[in-house]
């Protein structure tokens, strides 16, 4: 298992190749916002490419010991993946970065009971994670804290005013990188409706500390702008102005109607060459067909259509590195040309704002002739990408009979060959610990000499975490506020149990009357080395070929029906009704 784990993020290393110069040196202020960022996206982070935010990551326990692996590496490079971009390329290598400082700790969803609506967490794990981020502030080496779990607007807020900093929750961190990732035109518009949606979610009132009622980060007292005063009327109709919260609100509804009726232009232009697409390209007059490559993110979507149509799409290792659909065309063995589109990627608990946002991008995966479905096969939570991606694409509205039709494509095999198709595949549920952080004196102190692990105020670049994980380590989580229950484990065991009956509907199984039913790619790819794109290719021109033949006997039924012309009743036909 430890080896899968090193051999997991090991994969993903050298997956990231370039150079990056990032070494967390220079630090900013979260207070650097400027007005200008925050009505262009709704960041409160710098927008400084050589300078990156700095984020502290706080990741609640899972179990199995793998999944909570998986999530970790998740969160991780979604924290190092905020990152704003100079002219569509980073300044960095993604993996010569540190990894983030982060701490695993006592995750209260799983017993449901103990969820705060005020906070999350309860009261310790509030203080353990405040005293890492003292020991962090002296370095002056965070910016804002990334939990990976959706908060309410509240307990964002509560969160905030506690720990000093602001705290992003997935949703939010994951908006914020598509704003920090959109270069085009069209992924900005929908990066910031999507930004205002969240932020319009988030508005929340509080009491501020003298009673009063309160807005904002620093918890201002509420401003009354003028509107609405002296609108009219006498007394109360004279309306008493607008509060901070209104005023946001009704700014926020301004700049989201603006923001759709551009998005609505891109829509139609797109939906027209879409159509001039349609009907000029193809051979004996079938149209081009479009196969949308689809996945989460990182699969390797944008490598694997490189690699197929001999171009050079942007990938990196950067979470959602594509943001705006593309289309290469490439030349099937049987000669016919279609036209590969390269999507934006998906991930669990991917916001609906966002979904919403970037309709029009994903409409090039419902008007697709065929899917193609890119699984990254060294993922230890390949299940949960996969049923990921379906949910999404039901989401989004693709037809059932598309889905079934769906090519299942695992990429990355050179990592599977390179350490055993065996060994890769096995998924035990043995304990693994990462990195054997130093406690945190603070917290130490503070709890009477409990032991205080997760890690750290280090920041170990990703190829001394693979060594650690190699090493024996100790709890990982934030042990003195668990209580080692075991319906944790339940839970998370029913949890896989739910994933894997909602993935196995969809799914090609193998018949195999003694093992449990597997997921079994059509193919398997890796886009790097080239293998098995031949076999791809052919795949794709069958699957097309088989659904040609399907409309043209639909069109003969149909004609046929046409051609049945109603006429009016003879009166022989009537005679020999009676008869009978
Ligand atoms: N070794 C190996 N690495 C791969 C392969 N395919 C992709 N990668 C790497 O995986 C990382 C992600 O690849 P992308 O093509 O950007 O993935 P994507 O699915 O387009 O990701 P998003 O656009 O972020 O959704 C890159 O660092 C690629 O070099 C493969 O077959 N083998
Ligand atoms: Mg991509």
């Amino acid at each position: 298992m430890l080896r899968i784990l090193s051999f997991s993020l090991r994969s993903r290393s050298q997956s990231l190749s370039h150079k990056l110069s990032s070494s967390y040196s220079t630090l900013k202020q979260h207070n650097k916002r400027t007005e200008e960022n925050q009505s262009t996206a709704g960041s409160v982070f710098s927008r400084d490419p050589s300078d990156p935010p700095h984020l502290f990551v706080v990741q609640p326990r899972l179990r199995p010991a793998t999944f909570l692996q998986a999530k970790l590496n998740e969160a991780l490079c979604l924290a190092n993946s905020l990152e704003e971009q100079r002219d569509g390329y980073f300044d960095s290598d993604f993996f010569d970065k540190d990894l983030p400082p982060h701490v695993v700790v006592q995750n209260p969803s799983l017993k449901s009971s103990k969820i705060r609506a005020d906070t999350y967490f309860g009261p310790g794990t509030v203080e353990n994670i405040k005293c890492h981020l003292n020991a962090l502030e002296s370095k002056d080496e965070v910016d804002a804290v990334f939990v990976n779990i959706i908060l309410s607007g509240v307990q964002q807020r509560n969160l905030e005013r506690i720990w000093g900093k602001p705290v992003l929750d997935r949703v939010g961190l994951i908006i914020e990188i598509f704003n920090a990732h959109a270069h085009t035109k069209e992924a900005k518009l929908q990066a910031e409706l999507a930004a205002l949606m969240y932020k319009k979610s988030r508005l929340v009132r509080a009491r501020g500390l003298d009673g009063r009622n309160a807005f904002g980060v620093s918890g201002e007292v509420e401003v009354v702008s003028a509107r609405g005063r002296g609108s009219g009327g006498r007394g109360f109709i004279s309306g008493a102005g607008e509060t901070e919260l209104q005023l946001q609100r009704r700014r926020i509804l301004e700049r989201r109607n603006h923001l759709l009726s551009q998005i609505e232009e891109v829509r139609r232009t797109r939906a027209v060459q879409r159509a001039a697409r349609k009907k000029r390209g193809g051979v004996d007059g079938r149209g081009l067909a479009t196969v949308a490559v689809v996945g989460y993110t990182n699969a390797g979507k944008s490598t694997l259509i490189s690699a197929l149509s001999d171009s050079d799409l942007y990938s990196d290792a950067r979470l959602f590195a594509t943001l705006d659909a593309r289309l290469k065309s490439v030349v099937l063995p049987s000669g016919r040309k279609v036209l590969l589109s390269d999507t934006v990627g998906f991930i669990s608990d991917l916001p609906v704002q966002l979904v919403e946002a970037f309709h029009s991008t994903l409409e090039e995966v419902l008007e697709a002739n065929l899917l193609v479905h890119v699984i990254d096969c060294t993922a230890p939570n390949r299940d949960e990408h996969r049923s990921t991606v379906l949910q999404v694409l039901q989401q989004i509205g693709v037809s059932e009979e598309k889905l079934q039709n769906m090519i299942e494509v695992w990429n990355k095999i050179d990592y599977e060959e390179e350490m055993g198709a065996d060994e890769y595949m096995d998924d035990d549920d043995e304990d693994v610990e990462i990195s054997g952080a130093e406690d945190c004196e603070v917290a130490s102190e503070l709890l009477d000499g409990k032991s205080v692990d997760g890690s750290d105020a280090l920041k170990p670049s990703l190829g001394e975490l693979q060594d650690t994980i190699n090493d024996e380590q100790g709890d990982y989580s934030d042990g003195w506020l668990l209580s080692g229950d075991d319906s944790a484990d339940d839970y998370w065991n029913t949890m896989n149990d739910q994933q894997q009956a909602e993935t196995s509907n969809d799914c090609k199984v193998e018949n195999n009357s003694e093992a449990q039913p597997q997921h079994v790619p059509h193919v398997k790819v890796s886009a790097v080395t080239g293998v098995g794109l031949q076999q791809l290719l052919e795949l794709i021109d069958e699957k097309l070929k088989v659904q040609d033949e399907q409309l043209k006997s639909e069109k003969v039924v149909g004609n046929n029906f046409i051609n049945r012309k109603w006429r009016p009743p003879r009166k022989e036909d009537e005679e020999v009704a009676v008869e009978q």
